[in-house]
């Protein structure tokens, strides 16, 4: 990749792939790092779900897990685990938010936020305080949620050793004493893997769940925070409901940047040919903000959402064999933290804009946020449904 690209690329990712979808006439577009990127939604049905793009295992766990069954296993216990957790997220939410100050910087404060009311989920109170402590330590180095900064890297990779080390331990503890109905992500990672995968292997697959759970639902949440404060004048509710700010702004700002398929043969996409072995993959951004499938594409709009139907293609969980597992419970664990973000509060920010930058997925730049606090009685927390999805919920 050329100096010039990389460094356009680093400072608007978004910018820079609308930039070359203008450019093109087929919408089958060269990346300058290699591969291809398809920007419309066709070719891009085809590449996700079509089962030659999309056969075997999936490339999200790399080499870690061994069949594609055990692959689909770990997915769905996690996701079983985090669901049977929602109560205790509620609750962890309402009494981290009341120890929020009023004017924090995000979108760190909001990882702090995620991590803290999904550490017992993580791994469960009754776990060694030893290996809690190294799993939080582990977090504010930058492990679950990779720092732009590349010094901050570098630490992130000594405490990742360390907190493997600190789990490979945990499953060995674990797996001697047996483990029933899971009582945490450790515990639904190794009731899916098999009994021979090695120890540390187990350690690794939980760590990389953590972060594939935690990492973009703080995103989600700093985006959704940020773009309904800047569409909004200050000093009043949200007039949409949380769900709708939620969905909207993983349209705007879906978290993955590509989603990526090694073609295993030869394969034309739009009339462009594509080799044996390359890299294609699907722009979520680009497909939200095609204006022939959406009105208005590139404005914020969550009261899009108040209709159930007639929305162009939206994928920001992906979409064939390989989509999110997660995504319902995912959409509820963002609302849930916004609404509770919003509880008896205004919400302004300063200094943000709705430009990206590239960490391992789509994130805002720093911002401030104000939380100010208004007269307005609290609302039950039973007004929010388990899939957030309660149009009577506004903030
Ligand atoms: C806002 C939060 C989330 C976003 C935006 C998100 C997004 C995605 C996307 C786009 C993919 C597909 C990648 C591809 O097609 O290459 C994916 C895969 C996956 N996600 Fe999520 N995800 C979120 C939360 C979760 C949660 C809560 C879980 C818990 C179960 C989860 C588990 C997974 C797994 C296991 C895969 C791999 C699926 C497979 O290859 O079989 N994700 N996620």
């Amino acid at each position: 990749m050329r100096i010039g690209d990389r460094r356009r690329l680093r400072g608007d990712p978004l910018e820079y792939v609308d930039d070359l979808r203008r450019r093109s006439a087929t919408g089958v577009m060269r990346l300058p790092g290699g591969g291809w990127c398809l920007g419309e939604a066709e070719p891009a049905h085809v590449l996700l779900r079509g089962r030659e793009f999309n056969a075997g295992r999936s490339g999200f766990f790399g080499d870690l897990l061994p069949t594609r069954a055990v692959q689909v296993e770990v997915g769905h216990a996690v996701r079983d685990v985090l669901r049977a957790g929602l109560p205790d997220y509620r609750a962890a939410l309402a009494s981290a938010v009341a120890g929020l100050p009023s004017v924090s910087r995000w979108p760190e404060a909001g990882n702090r936020l995620v991590y803290r009311c999904l550490a017992d989920l993580l791994l469960h109170p009754g776990t060694p305080a030893g290996a809690r402590r190294c799993a939080d330590r582990a977090a504010d180095a930058g492990v679950v949620f990779r720092s732009p900064r590349v010094w901050r890297r570098a630490r992130a990779e000594v405490a990742r050793a360390r907190v493997i080390a600190a789990l490979t331990e945990q499953v060995r503890r674990r797996r001697q004493q047996g483990v029933g109905e899971p009582r945490d992500v450790l515990d639904a990672v190794l009731g899916a893997c098999p009994d021979d995968l090695a120890d540390r292997t187990v350690a690794r697959v939980h760590l990389m769940m953590f972060r594939a759970v935690a990492a973009p639902v703080a995103a989600s949440l700093a985006w959704s925070v940020l773009l309904a404060c800047l569409h909004h004048t200050p000093g009043s509710p949200w007039p949409w409901p949380a769900d709708q700010i939620v969905r909207e702004a993983l349209r705007h700002r879906p978290i993955p940047w590509m989603l990526r398929r090694t073609v295993p043969r030869t394969t034309t996409f739009a009339g462009t040919s594509v080799h044996a072995g390359d890299l294609v993959s699907v722009s979520p951004h680009l497909l939200h903000h095609d204006p022939r499938h959406w009105a208005d594409p590139d404005a914020y709009r969550p009261e899009r959402w108040a209709r159930s139907g007639g929305h162009g293609p939206y994928i920001p969980f992906g979409a064939g064999p390989f989509a999110c597992p997660g995504a319902s419970v995912a959409q509820t664990l963002v609302t849930e933290a916004l609404t509770a973000l919003a509880e008896g509060v205004h919400l302004s920010v300063t200094g943000g804009d709705a430009r990206a930058v590239m960490s391992e997925g789509i994130v805002p730049r720093p911002f401030t946020l104000h939380r100010t606090r208004t007269e307005r009685a609290p609302r039950h927390r039973e007004e929010v449904s388990d899939h957030g999805r309660d149009a009577a919920t506004r903030l």
